[in-house]
């Protein structure tokens, strides 16, 4: 089988399609796509086109050393989001041709069901509480949400108290009843992440997500000695080089690599495994659509530390589309109770409705993440 051509859809909410063709007549779809940069990856998977097409798209170890290394740069968000997406339309591709879901080809199932949540409250986290009673009806008890607005390098006791007396309404409204993760999104610097970790204590949140910059990740160790809080991140790390870093120096309890960021399906088992080394927990970023998801899934299916996996249905971000708007098996993406099932049919266990992905990358969106600013005018950080 000869890889025959790639073709790229960007289309809405802000996400980027790769269909990879073969000789054969089975085709692959992947997810590569930076928020807000859906234009550079697009232009960086067709500069890996003129290697790719000819080449055997089963040895998929191979390709991936030769995308990565291949170049002499290497790594960062770009390059590892194009390889990532390529990636998984290659382990697509596999699973096809050999009639195999993704999940039997790297092992089979560590467990029947995966726990997932969703993201409640937006950029600007007021209305939790209202989406929490909403999702909580179509059976979620697991949820994530913003923790603070912007916020200053150094900011006051008034900002910290506004940030924890959502959490407090939260804990007041639903008890233990459901649990909660925290996304500081890197807008808390390093001097305020001790205070509000701190203040946030006593109401127990599951974990709090990118407690600092992941380029400040030698602040995880020392945050962790500040708290009980459970630390995550890692939707900003690319490759397992850099998550080595971090497991070495100790303070995350829990790795979020992103999917479609990292390097795809070959890097996050990777990626997974050195985790579970140090009994460090899983939960994979994913804030994008189906292929992504269902990339995730994948690796959550065959990874024991596997513990929550972040989907989009009905996330802030998804305007102008949703998780399943070009997906035909939409049965098989179904939640239930807070868990999703392995997807069933080989590869990946995506039906993509191509004829919706070539209309829709007509008229595709340029998302860019909104700029903030403080109050003095200087860049905040969103
Ligand atoms: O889902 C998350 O945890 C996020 O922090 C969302 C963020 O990654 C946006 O996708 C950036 O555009
Ligand atoms: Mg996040």
């Amino acid at each position: 089988m000869k890889i025959t051509k790639l073709t790229t859809y960007r289309l809405a909410p802000r996400w980027m399609f790769l269909k990879i063709d073969t000789d054969a007549g089975i085709s692959g779809w992947g997810e590569p796509v930076i928020e807000g940069k859906a234009r550079s990856v697009e232009a960086a998977v067709h500069e890996f086109e003129p290697y790719l097409v000819g080449q055997d798209p089963s040895r998929i170890n191979d390709l991936w050393q030769v995308m990565y290394r291949g170049g002499f740069y290497r790594g960062g968000a770009i390059l590892m989001s194009a390889i990532a997406g390529i990636d998984q339309a290659l382990w697509d591709i596999k699973g096809k041709a050999l009639g195999a879901p993704v999940h039997e080809l790297l092992g089979g199932l560590v467990r029947d069901r995966m726990k997932v949540y969703s993201w409640v409250g937006g950029d600007r986290p007021a209305d939790v509480i209202r989406d929490i009673r909403r999702l909580r009806e179509g059976g979620f008890d697991t949820f994530k949400m913003n923790g603070t607005e912007e916020l200053g390098i150094v900011d006051s006791a008034r900002k910290v108290d506004d940030a924890v007396a959502r959490i407090a309404e939260i804990r007041a409204a639903f008890g233990h009843d459901i649990e909660f993760g925290i996304d500081f999104h890197g807008r808390v610097a390093a001097p305020m992440a001790k205070p509000l970790l701190r203040a946030l204590e006593p109401y127990r949140p599951l974990f709090v997500e990118e407690p600092v910059l992941a380029e400040q990740d030698e602040h995880y160790a020392r945050l962790a000695r500040h708290t009980s809080i459970p630390l995550a991140a890692g939707e900003r790390m690319y490759s397992r080089f850099e998550f080595k870093r971090v497991f070495a120096a100790g303070g995350l309890a829990i790795v979020q690599p992103d999917l479609s960021h990292a390097g795809g399906i070959t890097e996050c088992v990777k990626i997974a495994a050195m985790a579970e080394a140090y009994d460090v927990a899983l939960a994979p970023h994913c804030p994008l659509g189906p292929i992504a998801l269902a990339a995730c899934l994948a690796v959550d299916f065959v990874s024991h530390n596997a513990v929550l996996q972040e989907q989009s249905m009905g996330i802030h971000y998804n305007q102008g589309g949703e998780l399943l708007d070009y997906v035909l098996n939409k049965d098989d993406f179904r939640i239930e109770g807070g868990f999703m099932k392995p997807l069933p049919k080989p590869g990946l266990g995506v039906v993509v409705d191509e004829d919706k992905v070539i209309a829709a990358s007509q008229a595709a969106p340029d998302w860019r993440n909104p700029l903030w600013r403080h109050a003095d005018g200087s860049v905040a950080e969103w």
